[in-house]
């Protein structure tokens, strides 16, 4: 009943998740999406499958720029769709155009300690930008670097350790309808 009152009050509006890499997006949307009885997209992973490639593969061989390229293709395809819950990727928010399409739905911050992050992202071997002598730092300077960006989302989440995604999720829900209610006041 309550998620009924929740879907209604959304509209048919798209989320999108922004945050940095490891922070939760795809394990929090897809959890968001099932509550919700939206349909889930990230765009990683469309990514990889227009391109038949790994993210690190891509970024390999074909570079960074070709890869924001196709990421730009991929959110533009997915800003038809309703309904969806769609999990980014880290650097999205750093293209102005980009923005164009995050801003036709609500725009979701899922913030935590680097720290925690790294702790996630230990044996992962399927993030390119973190393949540096010290990740710690390259995440760090991340966050700096975009943090700004991130604080242009309609609504910023400060994820704990203890949260498991489903909780997160309930949370992004259970906060919105207080950020549908500001945006229509204004
Ligand atoms: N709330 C959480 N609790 C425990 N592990 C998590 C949580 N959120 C994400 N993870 C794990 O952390 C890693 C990174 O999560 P992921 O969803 O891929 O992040 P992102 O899409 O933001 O890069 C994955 O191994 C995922 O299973
Ligand atoms: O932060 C970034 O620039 C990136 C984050 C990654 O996605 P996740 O945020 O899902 O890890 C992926 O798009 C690529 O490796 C670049
Ligand atoms: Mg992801």
């Amino acid at each position: 009943m309550m998620m009924k009152t929740k879907t209604n009050l959304l509209q048919g509006l798209n989320i999108y998740l922004v945050g940095l890499m490891g922070v939760g997006k795809t394990a929090v949307g897809k959890e968001i999406a099932q509550q919700l009885n939206y349909r889930f997209f990230d765009t990683d992973d469309l990514i990889i499958r227009v391109e038949g490639k790994a993210i690190t593969d891509i970024f390999a061989q074909k570079g960074e720029t070709y890869f924001r390229e196709l990421e730009t293709k991929v959110l533009q395809e997915l800003s038809v769709c309703t309904r969806s819950v769609i999990a980014t990727g880290g650097g999205i928010i750093m293209k102005k155009e980009n923005w164009s399409f995050l801003q036709q739905g609500l725009v979701v911050w899922l913030d935590a300690k680097t720290d925690l992050i790294m702790e996630r992202l230990a044996e992962d071997n399927t993030r390119p930008l973190l393949k540096t002598e010290n990740p710690k730092q390259t995440l760090d300077d991340l966050w700096w670097k975009r943090r700004s960006r991130y604080a242009q989302s309609d609504l910023q989440i400060s994820i704990e350790r203890s949260q498991s995604p489903s909780e997160i999720a309930s949370e992004v829900l259970m906060q919105i309808p207080e950020v549908i209610k500001q945006a229509s006041d204004q």
